[in-house]
């Protein structure tokens, strides 16, 4: 028998790769074929990686809930749920599900922040040492920080866009899709490094963060939820090549830079606390190395900034646009400074006692859960029972938050609308359980959000400064705003018109 030619090797080559194609194929939707969902997630990464690049996903995950049940199959390895039991015992404490490999997506560098840690033991060590800081126990001072920030949102809004006193003043167009990002973008590098980025100073995304992040993310949400992409765009190698460089002059490199400097010199200078800095004041402390420190913090400003600015941004133009619930809060808050319980500004716990205020922030959180992206854990080896369904040992399973919030028996029949005044209304079991399930917004348990305290802190005093400062209106309702959901939002053009506010 003679030596193969080149079309042979080539033909078998071929037959074997499509050979092994096809076989794969059929496994993987054999294995999860029970499993109810859109018949091209089965077999394909189509579906679920058109639902992050189109900027449909939050819609899609809402539909493919309300359509198939409480747990659907959107991959050919991959299921979500919107069933609240079944997320809380997934992701609780003694759960033994790590992360999936989707969370690598967010590896920007060699090394890992607390977010990609996979495996509970080594993630539950970090978290350890960075819990007390992230709650505030040992960091109170960030309170006053965010304090210094607020002034310079209100200040850049009055300087800029507050129309003059006077019936035929110029109205200058806020949009709060640019301006509120700026604002928590330099809360977050205040309170971690302890000097802000300056975004709002200058009135413009000073590091181009949110331009870079935006262009990206489409391309970003395919990579991340398609496994074999993944692992290439994600590899060492990759990473050490394409990531994200302390030369680069703009976006997530120019952070680098400034962060590992910034860190660079904490932990160079001298060993005093600082209740107002996390790297400093806490961090540190409880001994995370320099180089883990300027991880930690480069993460920070990407799950702290985004996610916070779209709580505010949503959660301010949906009570704009809702004039019953625009003016029982301004009542609410005239009460308050009337009556001495609202100092100037808002302490976090003076703002905690304003039950409207809640009702409207969780209502705010709950209308557009601002992560929809997969966040999936993956099942351990011996497989799990969920919600009637066998699912085999390393399914990864995520959160259907979008269905989930929209759900008619836990919200009511007009979960559709935002009404803030469901969660007055209801009996305290009631309001307790619906609070609960909008917190899973933020994770839970082991995994859960570790800046969740100081996102509310930031979500309850700047709703309630703004309000007492100015007024808004939007600028046109007949055009809206446009807004696009790719795992995190992206939204344009939510432009709203400021005038100073009588409430002071
Ligand atoms: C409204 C604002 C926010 C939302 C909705 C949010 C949501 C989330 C979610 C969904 C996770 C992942 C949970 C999981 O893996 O199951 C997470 C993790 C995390 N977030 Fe947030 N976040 C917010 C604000 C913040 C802020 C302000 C900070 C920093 C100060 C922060 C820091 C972190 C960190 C460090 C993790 C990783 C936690 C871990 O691995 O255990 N987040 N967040």
């Amino acid at each position: 028998m003679g030596i193969l030619s080149l079309e042979q090797v080539l033909a078998i080559s071929t037959c074997l790769a499509v050979g092994y194609f096809i076989t794969s194929t059929v496994y993987q939707w054999h294995r999860l074929r029970h499993i109810p969902g859109p018949f091209l997630a089965s077999f394909s990464y189509l579906w679920i990686g058109y639902s992050g690049y189109s900027g449909k996903q939050f819609a899609r995950y809402k539909d493919v809930g309300e359509k198939y049940g409480p747990v659907v199959r959107v991959g050919p390895n991959e299921v979500i749920t919107d069933d609240p039991e079944t997320i809380r015992r997934i992701s609780s404490t003694k759960s033994t599900y790590p992360r999936s490999g989707w969370y690598d997506g967010a590896r920007f560098q060699q090394g890992d922040a607390m977010f990609t840690l996979l495996e509970p033991v080594k993630h539950d060590k970090h978290k350890a040492k960075t819990a007390h800081g992230y709650s505030g126990r040992e960091t109170p001072g960030i309170e006053s920080a965010v304090d210094e920030q607020i002034a310079n949102l209100i200040k850049l809004i009055r300087r800029e866009y507050v129309a003059k006193p006077g019936a035929r003043s110029k109205v200058v167009p806020l949009d709060l899709s640019k301006v509120i990002p700026l604002f928590t973008l330099d809360v977050i590098s205040r309170i971690a490094l302890g000097k802000e980025f300056g975004g709002l100073e200058a009135n413009r995304d000073v590091v181009r963060f949110y331009e870079i992040v935006e262009a990206i993310l489409p391309e970003l949400n395919v990579v991340a939820d398609v496994p074999w992409i993944r692992r290439i765009v994600f590899s060492d190698i990759c990473i050490r090549l394409f990531g994200p460089k302390t030369t680069d002059r703009s976006g997530m490199g120019l952070m680098m830079k400034m962060t590992n400097e910034e860190v660079r010199k904490k932990y160079a200078g001298d060993n005093k606390e600082s209740n107002d800095i996390l790297v400093k004041g806490s961090f540190r402390r409880h001994g995370l190395t320099q180089t883990e420190c300027q991880i930690e913090a480069l993460f920070m400003f990407v799950a702290g900034s985004e996610t916070t600015a779209s709580a505010l941004k949503i959660t301010l133009f949906y009570l704009i646009a809702t004039p019953t619930a625009y003016n029982r809060l301004k009542a609410e808050m005239r009460t308050a400074i009337e009556s001495g319980r609202a100092s100037s500004p808002i302490t976090a716990a003076e703002a905690k006692e304003l039950p409207y205020l809640q009702a409207v922030l969780y209502e705010g959180i709950r209308i557009r859960p601002m992560a929809t992206a997969t966040f999936g854990k993956e099942v351990p080896p011996d497989g799990d029972n969920i919600n009637g369904h066998f699912v085999p040992g390393g399914t990864t399973v995520g959160p259907n938050l979008p269905s989930l919030m929209y759900s008619k028996a836990l919200f009511g029949e007009d979960a559709d609308m935002f009404r803030p005044e469901r969660f007055l209304e209801a009996d305290q079991a009631t309001r307790t359980e619906m609070q609960r399930n909008v917190d899973l917004v933020f994770g839970y348990g082991r995994w859960m959000c570790a800046g969740k305290n100081i996102a509310w802190l930031e979500l309850n005093k700047t709703l309630f400064e703004l309000l007492r400062q100015f007024d808004f209106r939007i600028l046109d309702p007949k055009v809206g705003f446009k807004c696009f959901s790719h795992g995190a939002w992206v939204d344009h053009d939510m432009f709203v018109a400021a005038t100073e506010s009588d409430s002071k």
